[in-house]
């Protein structure tokens, strides 16, 4: 007789606890043991618990290669999901090994778990272990399948198909017609007190193993209600037409004021904060150094002379590096709608900026379209205060929809949903970059969800804030998508490519380049351990086909894109597991986290422009600004948002933090501990230089980055 022990931990989430009769199979290399209840003295498998059970088998089973769980009915109960953390199994000779579990286990069934230790496909050779692998990613491939929102975007889940999978419907695995035009609507409608519609049915039938926990759900709803409660009573989601004084905006948040977004109250006018957000502001992607000006923004050296001063000029400038454009070339064909039905209006501005003597970077000139001539002016510092706040405030606006649309929500949220399927669907439990990139998917495809349902679906609140609305969003983001390039992607490429090196006080880019740095070093030992060689790499049909399957669905197979769509080499696995993880978790962060903070004083971040661009110089007064910006619902709508979203509901996992462990043998898991200390003297070195700034830059500081994107 050999005694097995296994030792059962169930996770401590709420309701992770399970009344489900438990049963366990061992597999080995010389036999397999009886299916064995899992039955103690007392309440087994509730939330929290770690429990000891014996299996007996009649001999020993050698190597031990799968632990099978089976969930079974218990008496008349109904179904009850049950949180597996994982469990060790203590051969008769004292010798254990680790499964990993780390999920929900929904319904009647069975999970097949291997051992901690990962494994490529190339170092498996076991018939057994290789139909494992594969019949797991037909499982995995069932249920996470792809749906198309909309021509030109990044592939996402097919939430339908969850609900599908409950009933046992039989279906395709792709489904090819946009769900932007296939759509029944009936369940996208208005629930009394919402200022938008909601698509209710989407929301409803969400895989639990990628599901919000209870307490990420509660945090989200308690941060949402009283916000939005305070402003329906004031009235302020419901009331129309123009801000009647400037100040009055500062009201609308009386208990949500942070430092920054005091800050930016106070000096949201001043050229040099204006210069000062593209460097470390929400959108700090967008400035490009120029040798030469395009001949589309035709400014010349006496309109920019009283802003330089003596002693230099334009040309003299563009030759020291010091000038620096901002193109919003995006926006120029981008459709407009209408929002309390009234025209609401959109441009494609060019900024040009110029790093000072001192540092500090200033707009030098501003022509709101990308057809020069007398219809567009170019806008100067010099012009009258509100000619030039005009100016500068349409410029704020086209930030705005770059940011949210291409930047934020583009970039981040949809890329790494791409990225979330892909490893989900091609990457076994067992494989080293499954675990190492499951943590930085955590909670991405129910975020997006959320936002589907509730900002991006017909009526939602992209159709309720922005002068795009929902169809310009999606003008912007697939346009975007055919723009976007495996450069853009990697920081330090990018960096580069941008010619933004030298600025001073970059704490984006500086923060930014630590963290790569960190990421890449954790990356490349944990790569180097698993891939020894180039033919590791180019033969593991696994990362293969996970690479082309992101190629394929999130850069829609675009060869110009520079994304690769296969790996030949360990660096070229490292570079592009860095990149993931980077844009995962601090890109998100540097592009999210400070939304309520610079857009809570909403002239600095207007949501829509109500009248059209100036044509000509001297016409602005204060109530055509006012009439200009945003109207009062229209405005704490979007603020509402910028609150909820700019705040993590809980239940955070920060960059680096691995409670779950995926990784059981002691190499990985000491590059873990590395990377941790790492990330602690980043941190350490960016709170004393914050010290010393009027506004300190934290959206970067490791402990306030989230690993995933979860909000
Ligand atoms: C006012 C109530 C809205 C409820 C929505 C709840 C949560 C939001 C869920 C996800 C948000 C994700 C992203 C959205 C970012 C950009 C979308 C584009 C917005 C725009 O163009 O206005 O934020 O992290
Ligand atoms: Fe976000």
């Amino acid at each position: 007789m050999a005694v097995y022990r296994l030792c059962v931990t169930t996770g401590s989430y709420l309701k992770a606890g399970t009344l489900d009769n438990i049963y366990a199979t061992l597999v080995g290399t010389c036999g397999e043991s009886p299916k064995q209840k899992l039955d103690r003295v007392g309440r087994d498998f509730a939330s929290g618990s770690v429990q000891k059970y014996k299996v007996r088998c009649e001999a020993e089973l050698g190597e031990i290669l799968l632990l099978r769980l089976h969930k079974e009915r218990f008496a008349f109960f109904c179904k009850d999901p049950w949180y597996c953390s994982r469990i060790c199994v203590t051969a008769p000779d004292g010798s254990a090994v680790h499964f990993p579990c780390y999920q929900w286990i929904d319904g009647y069934c069975t999970v097949e778990l291997r051992p901690g230790t990962a494994r490529t496909i190339c170092q498996d050779s076991l018939p057994l272990l290789l139909d494992h692998r594969k019949r797991e990613l037909r499982a995995r491939q069932e249920c996470y399948r792809w749906k198309i929102f909309a021509p030109g975007f990044p592939r996402m889940v097919d939430v339908s198909s969850f609900q599908e999978m409950e009933s046992d419907k039989k279906f395709a695995l792709t489904k090819t017609v946009p769900c932007a035009e296939q759509d029944d609507n009936s369940g996208n409608r208005y629930l009394p007190g919402f200022p938008m519609k909601i698509d209710i049915p989407s929301l409803l039938h969400m895989e639990p193993n990628i599901r919000y926990s209870a307490t990420k759900t509660a945090s989200l709803i308690f941060n949402a209600l009283p916000a939005s409660f305070g402003m329906k009573i004031r009235g302020l989601l419901d009331r129309k037409g123009s801000w009647k004084r400037l100040d009055d905006i500062r009201n609308i948040f009386w208990c949500h004021k942070t430092f920054t977004s005091e800050y930016v109250t106070e000096h949201w006018c001043e050229d040099s904060f204006f210069g000062y957000q593209y460097l470390n502001g929400v959108n700090p992607v967008m400035l490009h150094c120029l040798s030469s000006l395009p001949s589309k923004l035709p400014v010349t050296n006496d309109m920019v002379a009283p802003l330089l001063g003596p002693g230099t000029c334009l040309q003299t400038e563009l030759e020291r590096g010091h000038i620096f454009l901002a193109d919003y070339w995006i926006l120029a064909e981008a459709p407009v709608h209408c929002i309390n039905s009234l025209q609401q209006y959109v441009t494609a501005p060019l900024c040009l900026l110029w790093l000072n003597p001192q540092g500090v970077l200033l707009p030098l000139a501003i022509q709101l379209s990308q057809t020069p001539g007398p219809e567009s002016p170019i806008f100067l510092p010099t012009d009258c205060e509100l000619d030039w706040l005009l100016a500068k405030t349409w410029v704020r606006n086209s930030e705005f929809l770059v940011h949210e649309n291409n930047t934020h929500f583009l970039c981040t949220h949809l890329l790494c949903e791409a990225f979330s399927m892909a490893t989900l669907r091609q990457l076994p439990l067992c494989h080293p970059v499954y675990k190492l990139l499951l943590p930085h998917t955590r909670y991405t495809l129910q975020v997006n969800t959320i936002a589907r349902a509730t900002l991006l679906n017909p009526d939602g609140l992209v159709d309720k804030v922005t002068s795009i609305g929902r169809q310009g969003l999606i003008y912007l983001m697939s346009t975007g998508l055919a723009h976007f390039t495996y450069t853009d992607f990697c920081l330090p490429d990018s960096i580069r490519a941008r010619g933004v090196l030298t600025i001073p006080n970059y704490h984006y880019r500086d923060d930014g380049l630590k963290i790569w740095a960190a990421i890449e070093r954790f990356v490349s030992e944990i790569v180097s351990y698993y891939y020894p060689s180039d033919a590791s790499v180019q033969q593991d049909c696994e990362l293969q086909a996970w690479v082309g399957e992101i190629f394929a669905q999130a850069f829609l197979g675009r060869e110009s894109s520079g994304f690769p769509s296969r790996l030949c080499t360990p660096g070229e696995l490292v570079k592009y597991l860095t990149a993931i993880i980077f844009n995962c978790s601090a890109q998100h962060a540097a592009v999210n986290s400070g939304q309520h903070d610079f857009g809570a004083w909403m002239p600095n971040a207007p949501s829509s422009m109500r009248q059209p661009p100036p044509q000509t110089k001297g016409d602005t007064t204060m109530k055509s600004y006012l009439d200009t910006l945003p109207e009062v619902n229209t405005t704490c709508r979007n603020l509402l948002l910028f609150w909820l979203v700019s705040q993590e509901p809980k239940d955070q996992r920060p960059l680096g933090t691995y409670p779950d462990e995926h990784f059981t043998e002691e190499a990985p898991r000491q590059s873990i501990a590395a990377f941790q200390n790492c990330l602690a003297q980043i941190s350490k070195d960016i709170r004393e230089r914050n010290q010393s700034l009027a506004l300190p830059y934290a959206y970067l500081d490791p402990p306030l980055i989230e690993n995933s994107v979860s909000i």
